[in-house]
């Protein structure tokens, strides 16, 4: 699996970081680990004053102890390519993102970039969304709405569950002060219409849906070799 991983994200990386490339967002996960370590492997092929915009915490300490420098997007509104991970990828490239709970900010880093790609192993390549994320589809609710938005997600067919933190008491509390609830929605057949439906609930701040913003995704295989989908 970290093989698969890796080989995505090298392959990715060699592909579209190229030495013209001066804003980068770089994504959240365990497999967005190898494109740093691809960076770090390829500084020589890098414009020389790479900016790198990350997704969240995770992201930024990894970038700062690599050496590269971070910035914010108040000072690079335009990101000229964004790399990030997937939880699930269907047939026409919409994604489910959001299981270390950083789909907000990716969100936001993704549509600031002309650009938007996708790296990840096997596991995360489906036909339709819900086949192989059982999890359910993240959604980032201001703490003070939870219960109004569970209630209607439930009313929308969902079934919700508060994301509960581990070694800590209590739920998840993201990198921007909010609660994630993982909504069931079994196999998704209109995933832009759910996202516009969930969208505009009151309270609800994103949702881990990405529709119509990957261009091309890289899937690692068991086998060794890199499958790509494009939009
Ligand atoms: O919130 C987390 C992000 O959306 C990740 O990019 C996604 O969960 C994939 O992570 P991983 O590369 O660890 O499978």
């Amino acid at each position: 699996m970290e093989k698969a991983k890796k080989d995505s994200a090298y392959r990715a990386g060699a592909k579209h970081i190229t030495p013209e490339t001066r804003v980068l967002g770089v994504g959240s996960g365990s497999t967005i680990v190898y494109l740093v370590h691809y960076l770090r492997e390829n500084r020589e092929k890098l414009h020389p004053d790479l900016v790198c915009i990350p997704t969240g915490f995770q992201s930024r300490q990894l970038l700062v102890e690599n050496g590269f420098r971070v910035a914010e997007l108040d000072e690079f509104p335009v990101i000229d390519v964004a790399i990030d991970g997937a939880d699930e990828v269907d047939a026409s490239l919409n994604v489910i993102k959001g299981g270390g709970a950083a789909h907000l900010r990716e969100k936001v880093v993704a549509s600031a970039a002309k650009d938007f790609i996708i790296i990840a192993d096997y596991r995360k390549m489906s036909e339709q969304l819900g086949q192989q994320w059982k999890q359910g589809v993240p959604i980032e609710v201001i703490p003070f709405a939870l219960s109004p938005v569970m209630a209607r997600l439930k009313e929308m067919g969902g079934a919700p569950t508060l994301r509960m933190a581990q070694r800590k008491a209590g739920p998840v509390v993201t990198d921007n002060g909010n609660f994630v609830v993982d909504v069931d929605f079994g196999l998704i057949a209109d995933p832009a219409s759910l996202l516009a439906r969930t969208k505009a609930l009151a309270g609800v701040v994103e949702v881990g849906l990405f529709c119509s913003m990957a261009r091309i995704a890289y899937f690692g295989m068991a086998d060794g070799s890199v499958q790509i989908r494009e939009a």
